[in-house]
């Protein structure tokens, strides 16, 4: 427990609730965090962080202009980027770029995003993964030592999804042994890269490479930017903010442009490609969407991204819940806690559930991740398809139910949860902007959609498939699915419904044909089922990795946490049963009864949740400095919280605001 938790007066209603809890809290902490050293190492990390008070606003970030928030994220960002820089990588290494405590520990520093983000978020790994050793020598000890910061420019104003279609080319000119960088049309602009409208100096550009006259499709490079003495644009490069947006006004996020901007050769960044001094274009990489590594990369750390955000907004509205009593269903009765409401318990623990279902499956999903860079590094890239698949799907699906779940917790704080001092606004600002960057939700499960229909057809062929889709062997037997209730059943069933799906896209795909038309326009009339079947079998991956993985990890647990954690996952997969009924009365032999059963039991498993609702998001273990939500505070001081924060509001600096004087009282006088 952090200091701030064990000095402060605790709401009453809050203090009850915890001595309901029957299982211990530090067991469940060491399973979200992925293990003891897990827990320890990131309480070192954000008592470092944090205990400098450097975090702390006078005034509400929300309240400020729009300069001013992005002046004080930059002064911000600086403080935790030296602390990073000094302190944090040390204890974790390079390892912390995947791991989201860094992203965690930022929050308190930054309510709303940091302008630095993208520069450890992407830079850096770009850096190091698309960059000889040669290359990175030169360029990952300046951007660790933050001697220069970059943005990742990918995206244009025409084109942000098709990334093939991007307009800014990268010319080579043999005599000079530079590239010539250059934004032909408006749609070329680059547009939306964090970090780029103010604050970088350098930025990885992708662009189309010709040389010799002949393209060679999209690459990366790096360009400086701006002068690093003066900050100025060179000339040649016209750079800005790209306006304000739903969230991440502090991202700064920005566009650029070049006029035949000059960068030497050496600035293409040479791992998976070369252009020789000669221009001879030399392919070293052994598959051809390795410039696509980054992507791949932020979207496996998203997973996580996506589960400890929903653990936050899921903190903060079972707190609220516990303090907050509304209504008289019972004559004469006190009014009861929100909580105790089973609608309030259907709308929260759903969230709880999610947020171990994304991370454990997360931490699965960049456990596979390294293994498949080891075996890259090896030469092999066998496993790059499966793992695209993967990570695409797994993006969509957890950034999507992750949103969805942050804008139901707020539902579940009724007016007060629409406060930004309750956090939960902004928390679901950053988190829907997940949902479309780094691949938008209906690309990405258009991309697994094509690798399931391929391992479908080598099923049908005889041939052997990857892993995450050896279930398809199974239910190439077209029969219906045996229903039994219990997980086992309920995750064989969702791999039923998968592949089903699948076999049927794979046919309707075939029909089409028959009728004369290409692949690419039938493959177009099949689309909105192909996104159906890659989510149930995403579906399927979570709930199998979720069941699978938590046996596992409460094997040594004490009883009482087995069973909470079992509870919850139970929870989990009878909720998506009933959600996705009408799939497994389709494609199984789930009946009507089964049904019913199903639905006693989940209401069942709300009621048997309930006295452990505060201990479980106790257990997600976030400092008030982090969760910065007058709701979700762990004393529970709610309604105190929101009156302090109501009198910071700069509309309350005075009794009479000047627009009195100038307006209203010209008004009402008719002088208007
Ligand atoms: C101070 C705080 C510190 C914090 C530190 C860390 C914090 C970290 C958290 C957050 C981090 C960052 C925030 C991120 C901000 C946002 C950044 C961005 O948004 S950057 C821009 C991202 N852009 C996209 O994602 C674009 C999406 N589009 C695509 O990926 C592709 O265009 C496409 C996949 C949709 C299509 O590509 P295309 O080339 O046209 O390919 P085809 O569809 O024709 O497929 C051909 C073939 O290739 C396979 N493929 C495609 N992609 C990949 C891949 N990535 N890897 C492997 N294989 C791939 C595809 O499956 C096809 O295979 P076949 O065998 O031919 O079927
Ligand atoms: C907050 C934020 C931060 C960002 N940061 C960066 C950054 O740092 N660097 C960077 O390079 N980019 C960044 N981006 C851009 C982001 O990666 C793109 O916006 C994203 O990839 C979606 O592309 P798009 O905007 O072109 O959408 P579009 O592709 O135009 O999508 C619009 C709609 O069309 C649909 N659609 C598109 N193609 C297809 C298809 N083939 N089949 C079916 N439907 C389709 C989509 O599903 C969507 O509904 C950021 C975006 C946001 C919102």
């Amino acid at each position: 427990m952090s200091t701030d938790k064990m000095s402060v007066k605790v709401n009453v209603d809050l203090q009850k609730e915890r001595q309901k809890c029957n299982f211990n809290i530090q067991e469940v902490t060491f399973i979200f965090d992925g293990g003891k050293e897990q827990t320890l190492q990131r309480k070192k990390i954000e008592d470092i962080a944090l205990n400098s008070g450097a975090s702390i606003d006078s005034i509400p970030e929300e309240c400020l202009g729009l300069k001013e928030r992005y002046d004080n994220a930059v002064r911000k960002s600086c403080i935790y980027s030296r602390i990073v820089k000094n302190e944090i990588l040390e204890i974790t290494g390079l390892e912390a770029l995947g791991n989201p405590v860094l992203r965690r520990t930022a929050d308190a520093f930054f309510k709303e995003i940091s302008p630095f983000m993208l520069h450890l978020g992407m830079f850096v790994p770009t850096i190091i993964g698309q960059c000889t050793e040669e290359q990175q020598a030169k360029w990952l000890p300046r951007a660790l030592e933050m001697q220069i910061i970059g943005a990742y420019a990918q995206t244009e104003l025409g084109h942000g999804t098709f990334i093939r279609g991007l307009e800014t080319t990268a010319t080579y000119d043999p005599e000079t042994e530079e590239f010539v960088l250059h934004s032909p049309t408006l749609t070329s602009y680059k547009w939306w890269a964090g970090g780029l409208g103010n604050t970088a100096n350098h930025c990885i550009v992708v662009a189309q490479l010709y040389t010799k006259g002949q393209c060679h499709g999209t690459h990366p490079f790096i360009v400086p930017i701006r002068d690093m003495e003066t900050h100025e644009p060179f000339p040649g490069v016209k750079v800005g903010d790209v306006g304000v947006r739903m969230g991440f006004n502090t991202a700064d996020n920005g566009f650029l442009s070049f006029n035949h901007y000059r960068i030497p050769r050496e600035n293409m960044m040479m791992k998976n490609a070369k252009v020789l001094k000669d221009g001879t274009y030399v392919k070293v990489a052994r598959h051809e969407k390795l410039t696509y590594g980054t992507m791949v990369f932020v979207r496996v750390t998203l997973v996580k991204e996506a589960a400890i955000n929903l653990a936050k907004a899921a903190t903060i509205a079972v707190r609220y819940s516990a303090v907050r009593r509304q209504s008289q269903p019972k004559p004469d009765a006190p009014e009861p806690q929100i909580i105790d409401y089973p609608t309030q318990q259907h709308k929260l623990f759903i969230c709880i559930a999610t947020a171990h279902a994304l991370q454990i499956t997360g931490d699965w999903l960049w456990r596979t991740f390294k293994d498949v860079l080891a075996d890259m590094r090896g030469g092999n890239t066998d496993s790059l398809p499966e793992l695209h698949a993967l990570s695409s799907c797994l993006k969509a699906i957890s950034t999507s139910d992750s949103a969805a779940y942050i804008e139901q917790c707020r539902f579940a704080c009724g007016g007060h949860g629409y406060m930004l001092s309750s956090n939960l606004p902004l928390i679901y600002s950053f988190v829907t902007a997940t949902r479309t960057y780094e691949g938008d939700y209906t690309v990405l499960l258009l991309q697994t959609a094509r690798f399931l229909v391929k391992a479908w057809e080598q099923v049908e062929a005889g041939k052997s498939v990857t892993p995450t889709v050896s279930y398809l062997t199974l239910a190439a037997t077209k029969e219906k699915v045996l229903w039994n209730d219990f997980a086992e059943g309920i995750i064989r069933s969702f791999q039923a419904v998968a592949a089903r799906k699948i076999s049927a896209c794979a046919e309707t795909i075939k029909r089409h044909m028959k009728t004369g038309i290409c692949y690419e326009d039938a493959w177009q009339l099949t689309t909105v089922r192909l996104v159906s079947a890659a989510e149930s079998h995403c579906r399927s991956v979570i709930c199998q990795t979720y069941w699978n993985e938590i046996t596992r990890l409460t094997a040594s647990c004490s009883t009482n946490v087995k069973i909470v954690m079992e509870q919850l996952a139970t929870l989990y997969l009878i909720y998506w049963a009933l959600e996705r009924s009408g799939d497994l009365l389709r494609y199984s032999t789930i009946s009507e009864k089964d049904l019913n059963r199903l639905q006693e039991r989940y209401e069942e498993l709300l009621a048997l949740i309930r006295p452990n609702a505060v201990g479980l998001v106790d257990a997600f273990d976030f400092r008030d400095e982090i969760l910065r939500s007058t709701l979700g505070a762990y004393d529970g001081r709610v309604y105190e919280r929101l009156m302090e924060e109501a009198l910071k509001s700069p509309l309350n600096d005075g009794p009479v605001q000047a627009s009195f004087h100038k307006y209203i009282k010209p008004l009402t006088k008719g002088k208007l």
